[in-house]
């Protein structure tokens, strides 16, 4: 019996894990408001939550990755307390979990987070208790979720040693990796090969945001020069494979990989791809040509991520559903993704091979059986 497509009240049974996913991407509107009123900042487009929450996602809808970065603006606007860090984290993780995502790595910029006099270590203190008293309530309405948390350092600035040496120093309580984000043009990841190679001698784990708006040479630098264990978005490595149709469609059998993309693929390097931020900020034209349906066809490490739930209207669930629709897929290859996101995280080996064998594949396992 063909179920597909799956719909999102079923996908939101199933468990999953997240990888890629912005803490100040992710607000509720009417939280939004709520600190802006206490914070006092007057600069919001709408204190209406319904018509905030459209204003976001219509702003975002850019075609363009600097336009799709303004918006966040208004959201660490009101994330300079340790108040409201704490609160927007706590949400995030029940937000997820509500979701059914049983792990998830949330990300954010320390340094965007310091206006209101805070320190860097107040900012990451007050986050990781968001998330511990989130994961608590979570786990009191039966929903259990591990989040760890990724440091970003933002490429066009100049702080991403200082970012690794806190990413290194808050590794045994919560922060599990570093990344840089922000806007890619102009701003090679070899700029920051201090902090890399820094994460690298600590024995340390980071992923780089490459080849979302900028191509192959952005993608090359960051394993080639950089190191990075994982790429966030990595869609233009599409460009590296022969007998690809304008469309975004191909003949698998007759797909011809070049180096770099056969590194990604034979190195099982992951690739944290996000379908609807993409769209929106032009990284790809549609969700039914997004790349993820030839690497996924070809078996590159590919995971599902939602980038930005505020900007993007979305969850997890919805990305899996709306996939589930353009290409077809179903529970097994759900479980596929999720596997693979759980063999990518950046969690000691024998913690993702429990969650992978004591959570994910049971719950796979009972859904299949359901139907
Ligand atoms: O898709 C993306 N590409 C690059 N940078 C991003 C993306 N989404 C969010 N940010 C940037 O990361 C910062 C820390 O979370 C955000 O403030 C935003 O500027
Ligand atoms: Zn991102």
């Amino acid at each position: 019996m063909d179920t597909t497509p799956l719909t999102v009240d079923q996908i939101r049974q199933a468990p999953k894990a997240l990888l890629h996913d912005h803490l100040d991407g992710g607000l509720r509107p009417a939280t939004i408001v709520e600190l802006a009123a206490d914070q006092g900042y007057t600069a919001l487009p709408s204190t209406d939550p319904a018509e905030l929450g459209t204003w976001f996602a219509q702003s975002a809808d850019s075609g363009s990755l600097e336009r799709y970065l303004e918006t966040f603006g208004h959201t660490v606007a009101v994330m300079q307390t340790r108040e409201a860090l704490e609160r927007v984290a706590a949400e995030c993780a029940e937000d997820l979990a509500a979701d059914g995502v049983v792990y998830a790595e949330v990300r954010y910029a320390p340094e965007l987070h310091v206006d209101g006099g805070l320190s860097l270590e107040e900012v990451i203190e007050s986050v990781l208790e968001g998330f511990r008293r989130g994961q608590d309530r979570a786990a009191e309405q039966g929903n259990t979720i591990r989040v760890g948390t990724l440091l970003t350092a933002m490429r066009h600035a100049a702080r991403s040693r200082e970012i690794a040496e806190l990413a290194v120093r808050y590794r045994d309580v919560g922060v599990v990796g570093f990344d840089i984000a922000g806007a890619e043009a102009g701003y090679p990841p070899t700029r920051h090969l201090d902090a890399f190679e820094f994460l690298q001698r600590e024995n340390s784990h980071f992923t780089i945001h490459a080849g979302e708006a900028f191509g192959l040479p952005s993608i090359w630098e960051a394993l080639q020069w950089c190191g990075a264990d994982r790429l966030g978005h990595g869609v233009r490595l599409v460009d590296d494979i022969r007998g690809v149709d304008s469309n975004g469609s191909v003949d698998v059998s007759a797909a011809e990989l070049g180096r770099l993309s056969s590194y990604v693929r034979d190195k099982r390097i992951p690739l944290e791809m996000c379908p609807s931020s993409n769209v929106q900020t032009g990284a790809a034209s549609s969700i039914a040509t997004h790349p993820i349906g030839l690497l996924r066809a070809l078996r590159f490490r590919v995971t599902v991520n939602t980038d930005n739930r505020l900007q993007s209207q979305t969850t997890l669930s919805t990305e899996f559903a709306k996939l589930s629709e353009a290409f077809g897929y179903g529970w097994d290859d759900l479980q596929w993704f999720t596997v693979n996101a759980m063999k990518s995280a950046f969690l000691p080996f024998d913690e993702r091979l429990a969650l992978i064998n004591g959570t994910i594949k049971p719950g796979y396992a009972q859904l299949k059986w359901a139907i």
